[in-house]
């Protein structure tokens, strides 16, 4: 049978990994697919030391890699939105199936990326872009072919996992951990892309978009990121029996889907609260088979490039079976995607933990509490501790049941006009995991 050939575009963390896994396992990655693969050329600004490219042609032009007549697969991993965007549309406008990484790329240009794809006839895989080497595009795209996704929810950044672990464990400071997750390989080029939740909103874009059939909306997700949140937080949320989480979640309604972004507070019995460092998992909620988890390796070279590889067999076997055996890009076929609107932050619904600096007056946590009522808010839980720092006040730490988010900012908005409230309260999304 004739080989299949394949270009690399990015030979940095990603790329070195995945020359080196395929050098290991070129045995039975060929018996999977059931034809020969070739790496015949790397295209990158460098060589690397860690990866021996004997054998395998080098070019300091990416572009010369997209147009190469002897290859049939590019891999992009490159990353960035602009120039990975041309070289993926050259690399198709050339006639190559195309592997990707980036999940920016993805996100944002995806849907006129699949539209190019289409019109050639050729293949976009993107496994690795979401949840590093976790096989969820998989499971979502064909394991869970069967079900209607009613919501999932993820841990899909590993370097923000990695950085809420250590500081909660080690106590360890937020940039020390956030060089050591970039010296490890799993930050983005611009790390604020991890830890303003912009990577995380990236991925869940795209998982939404497979779970519920319809195109890609970046631009409609609610973004926040980990950067506020204090060890005070961690440590009140602990004891209140929760570990915060910075998760994607996204859920079907009649009228439109939840796409959101944020720290999260999860009860600390969940199998959710307990991945930690570089570690992701999604859970998904089918209408089928119930709740489903997929955990695995979110970041780093080796786990990376394991889907990368998987995606390059799934692109061999189409090669050779003909591309009517492919699973659509989104898993629904492009005549059954449709619109799903995405509703604002302010109509989704949830428990909230609230934190609430007062003088120490007596009253002022009847005040709060009046506010709640009236707006309709119940209260699950209240915990009040004196702390050092805070000399003569008293912060005030309540779990609320769940409510529409416009009710709860409302309430914010008069408890923090109240005198004896001391600067912002602080508002932390808290998931239960129920429908
Ligand atoms: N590092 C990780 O753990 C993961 C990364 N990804 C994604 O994989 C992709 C690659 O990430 P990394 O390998 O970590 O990045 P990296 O920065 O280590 O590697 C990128 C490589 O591409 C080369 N490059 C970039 N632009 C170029 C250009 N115009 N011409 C020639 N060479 C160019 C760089 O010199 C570098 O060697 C990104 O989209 C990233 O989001 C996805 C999952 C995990
Ligand atoms: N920077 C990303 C890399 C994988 O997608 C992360 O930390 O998760
Ligand atoms: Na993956």
């Amino acid at each position: 049978m004739k080989p299949v050939k394949v270009g690399i575009c990015g030979l940095g963390t990603v790329g070195s990994g995945t020359v080196n896994v395929f050098r290991r396992n070129a045995k039975e990655i060929i018996g999977r697919a059931g034809c020969p693969i070739e790496i015949v050329q790397v295209g990158s600004r460098r060589r690397k030391d860690n990866c021996d490219l004997t054998g395998i042609d080098f070019s300091e032009d990416i572009f010369a890699v997209a147009k190469n007549p002897e290859i049939d697969i590019i891999v992009e991993l490159i990353g960035g939105y602009d120039i990975a965007k041309e070289l993926v549309l050259t690399a198709i406008e050339n006639g190559k199936h195309v592997v990707t990484a980036n999940k920016a790329l993805i996100a944002v240009h995806g849907n006129e990326i699949f539209e190019a794809a289409r019109a050639k006839g050729v293949v976009v895989a993107f496994e690795a872009s979401v949840a590093g080497g976790i096989p969820v595009v998989k499971a979502i795209r064909e394991g869970l072919a069967g079900n209607s996704i009613k919501w999932l929810a993820g841990i899909i950044n590993g370097t923000g996992n990695f950085i809420l672990t250590e500081m909660r464990d080690k106590g360890r400071a937020f940039d020390d951990v956030l060089k050591e997750a970039q010296e490890l390989g799993y930050a983005e080029a611009d790390p604020t892309f991890d830890v303003e939740g912009i990577d995380a909103a990236h991925k869940l874009t795209i998982l939404a978009s497979a779970a519920f059939g319809a195109p890609l909306q970046f631009d409609r997700a609610f973004t926040e990121g980990i950067s506020n949140i204090s060890t005070i937080d961690v440590d009140h949320a602990q004891e209140l029996g929760y570990i915060i989480k910075h998760l994607g979640i996204a859920r079907i309604h009649d009228n439109g889907m939840e796409l959101r972004v944020h720290p999260t507070l999860v009860p600390a019995d969940k199998l959710l609260a307990k991945v930690d460092g570089v570690m992701n998992a999604v859970l998904i909620d089918g209408d089928a088979v119930g709740q489903t988890m997929y955990y695995g390796a979110g970041a780093g070279s080796e786990a990376t490039a394991s889907a990368v590889l998987a995606d390059i067999v799934d692109v061999a076997r189409i090669i050779n079976s003909g591309e009517a055996a492919a699973v659509p890009f989104l898993g629904f076929t492009q005549e059954s995607i449709a619109d799903i609107n995405v509703l604002p932050i302010e109509d989704i619904q949830s428990a909230y933990y609230l934190r609430i600096l007062a003088e120490d007056h007596p009253g002022v946590l009847a005040k709060v509490a009046s506010i709640l009522s009236e707006d309709g808010i119940n209260i699950e839980s209240v915990m009040q501790r004196e702390t050092e720092e805070h000399q003569g006040k008293i912060p005030m730490m309540m779990l609320t049941h769940t409510v529409v988010e416009k009710q709860i900012n409302e309430a914010i908005c008069k408890i923090e006009a109240l005198d004896d409230v001391i600067g912002d309260v602080v508002k932390i999304r808290v998931e239960l995991f129920k429908d």
